[in-house]
């Protein structure tokens, strides 16, 4: 509604006047909704925290309506410990655990910090990350917090660990739901695929085609309304929803063709990885059609990628491989610290 129309119902009658003071209102909430990121939920406690040198965003959430206020954080950061546990402190919370979305490659998570000065708080990584936690989690369990829950999706593809957190689905969740998306996703963007498994050209394309289909399959199904909450931004930006990275992300909406059909009818994000020391085809060569039959080789979902009509159906430019082998990012700057510091996520400082 323009200001100006607003300023000039004032006037008009006590009918309009009481009309217009509401829509102030609720222009006013609105603003300070997004602003400082809070949930519709009265259950939820929400806070969105920012870490400079890493870009790094750090959550806390809580269950406010239970008597001892359980809280979690998610992805903190080494640096900036202190502040998130005074904020906890202040507010009264009871935090229990820390979470990481995967494993850092750009700063030291907070997770062993957090433990030597808060005890009792576990620490909390995805099995499939192969680093050292208190809790590993795998796809399909719930993090609880008091009467709110998360829920683990994997979203594999920037490290083979890395999950995304989604706020429970239920009559005492909070509405619209939240996805914390680590890396997986970001705003207008997504994470960087070049850092494992890319010794062959195959799995490039396997890792490609997890990052993009997991952000499909475990993100994009979300109800629209769904607020995306990424680890990174590097460009100002805070919260997202579904409806709006499915339309105007430039990495996951240009043609998609070659990985859809890659790994179509495939469970996402199972360990899968093709074992191609012992498959007839090698696909470095050729493709892998079983030559008695002509059709793919059973329990090798990826053997036609180099099949000579798939590859003309899109020019590599236009793939999301493409896209991800022209982002000429320079790794890193605290890559060969941050990755053995987080592959023991939490414990490196604990006896225990
Ligand atoms: N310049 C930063 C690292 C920037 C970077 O590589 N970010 C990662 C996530 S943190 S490992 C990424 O996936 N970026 C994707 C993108 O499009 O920016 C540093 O030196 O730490």
């Amino acid at each position: 509604m323009p200001l100006q129309f607003i300023r000039s119902s004032l006037f008009a009658s006590p009918k309009n006047l009481l009309r217009t003071l509401f829509l102030v209102t609720k222009l006013r909430s609105l603003a300070m909704g997004s602003y400082t990121a809070s949930s519709q939920s009265s259950k939820l406690f929400f806070r969105q925290l920012f870490e400079k040198e890493s870009s790094t965003y750090t959550y806390l959430l809580a269950d406010v309506s239970h008597p001892d206020k359980p809280a979690l954080l998610i992805d903190p950061v080494d640096k900036t410990v202190d502040r998130d546990l005074s904020l906890v402190k202040e507010l009264g919370l009871k935090l229990i655990y820390a979470l990481n979305t995967h494993v850092h490659a750009d700063h030291i998570t907070g997770t062993g910090l957090i433990k030597t000065k808060s005890p009792g708080v576990k620490s909390i990584i995805s099995k499939a990350s192969g680093s050292k936690a208190d809790i590993l989690v795998e796809p399909g369990d719930k993090v609880s917090f008091g009467d709110l829950f998360l829920e683990v999706r994997a979203t594999p593809g920037h490290t083979s660990g890395c999950v995304t957190y989604v706020t429970g689905d239920g009559p005492d969740q909070p509405q619209p739901r939240m996805v914390f998306t680590g890396d997986a996703l970001l705003i207008r963007g997504c994470g960087r695929t070049d850092f494992q498994f890319m010794e062959t050209e195959i799995l490039v394309v396997v890792h490609c085609s997890f990052i993009s289909q997991c952000i499909r399959r475990q993100i994009f199904t979300l109800p629209k309304d769904t607020l995306i909450y990424p680890a990174h931004d590097y460009k100002g930006f805070s919260v997202s929803t579904v409806e709006e990275e499915m339309l105007y992300n430039p990495r996951l909406t240009k043609n998609q063709v070659r990985y859809e059909w890659i790994i179509l009818d495939r469970p996402c994000c199972e360990p899968s990885m093709p074992n191609l020391s012992n498959h007839p085809n090698d696909p470095k060569l050729g493709h892998g059609l079983d030559p008695t039959t002509n059709h793919d080789s059973p329990g090798f979902p990826f053997t036609r990628y180099m099949s000579p009509d798939l590859s003309c159906r899109c020019s590599i430019q236009e793939t999301f491989k493409g896209i991800m082998e022209n982002l000429n990012l320079a790794y890193p700057k605290m890559m060969g610290i941050a990755v053995p510091a987080n592959m023991v996520c939490g414990l490196q400082d604990t006896t225990s």
